[in-house]
């Protein structure tokens, strides 16, 4: 009862306080009364993880940890798309030098949203694909709004999803389910992502499904709170320390496979086809 009537104040715009507006393509706003953060991605049109975004997330993330939130709910400014995923344009003919800080600026705030210490999120209100549904399959809990697609759609691209991207993934569903969405590159939609346990629950509004995220984070008001975040990173550590321990050769293997022609030519086509769809409405 007190986690719903915590999670009720929350949603209903109860007392909250803007904390940050430091960054420029997130915000976070911590409520006064459940020391809930929501962190919201604002990069219009679809929330294209950039190099830029990528840093604020992860600064954005770093300030949650430091001023003793008690969870984190992550989410968009955008009325249908929670993240188109990662912006094509860093990977399309690129400058290698951002391609490298890109690449490695993935991994860090990766790092900090699967490793986080608070108990994490998401409240998906809108499309999801590829890097945007690594984000969410990164947080410990999903509640995602009716007619949106999440899925990782990498081998539609002509891409394979690295290591880490499926242990997100693997750390949500069954390995018989993840392989087989993997290989199809398959987007479900919010009743299929329910019934396969990609998602948590549904929502009918952003706003009912942030009450829902905070009724997930309340219900850890009575665990200790360093007992559950050593916990969490016990279930996680393997993980992330694949990938502390592969990150050079993670970072190779990414800038190889994008100095690719076919890679170039395949996500130029994919790029025309997008932009095709604008003209076309
Ligand atoms: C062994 C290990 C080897 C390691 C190798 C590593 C290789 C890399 C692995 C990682 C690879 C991929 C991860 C990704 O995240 S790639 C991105 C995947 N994302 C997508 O496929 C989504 C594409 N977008 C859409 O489907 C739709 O845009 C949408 C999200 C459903 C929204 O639809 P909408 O109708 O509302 O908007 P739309 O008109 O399509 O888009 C508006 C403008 O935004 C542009 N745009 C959309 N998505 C992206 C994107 N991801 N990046 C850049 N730009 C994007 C779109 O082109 C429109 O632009 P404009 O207005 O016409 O200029």
């Amino acid at each position: 009862m007190l986690h719903t009537n915590l999670s009720r104040l929350l949603a209903s715009g109860g007392p909250k306080r803007l904390i940050s507006t430091v960054n420029k393509l997130t915000t976070v706003e911590v409520n006064d009364k459940t020391g809930i953060a929501i962190l919201t991605m604002n990069r219009p049109p679809v929330n294209g993880l950039n190099l830029e975004l990528l840093q604020d997330l992860k600064s954005s993330i770093d300030e949650i940890e430091g001023n003793k939130s008690r969870g984190l709910i992550l989410t968009s400014s955008s009325p249908t798309i929670f993240s188109a995923g990662l912006d094509i344009l860093e990977m399309y003919k690129p400058d290698m030098d951002r391609c490298r800080a890109f690449w490695s600026q993935l991994q860090e705030t990766w790092l900090a949203l699967y490793g986080s210490s608070v108990p994490t999120a998401a409240a998906i209100n809108g499309h999801s694909p590829a890097g945007g549904c690594l984000l969410a399959t990164s947080c410990e809990y999903r509640v995602m709004v009716p007619k949106f697609t999440i899925g990782l759609n990498e081998t539609q691209l002509g891409m394979i999803a690295p290591q880490w991207f499926m242990s997100a993934f693997l750390s949500v569903l069954p390995q018989r389910e993840a392989e087989r969405a993997l290989n199809q590159g398959r987007m479900f939609t919010t009743e299929e992502a329910l019934r396969v346990g990609l998602i948590d629950e549904t929502a009918n509004s952003k706003e009912e499904a942030i009450e829902k995220c905070a009724a997930f984070i309340g219900t850890f008001a009575k665990v200790n709170p360093l007992a559950r975040s050593l916990t969490k990173q016990q279930f996680r550590a393997a993980d992330l320390q694949q990938l502390k321990n592969g990150r050079k050769e993670d970072l190779e293997k990414f800038l190889f496979t994008v100095s690719q022609p076919a890679l170039q030519k395949g996500l130029g086509i994919y790029l025309e086809g997008l932009k095709k769809k604008v003209k076309k409405q």
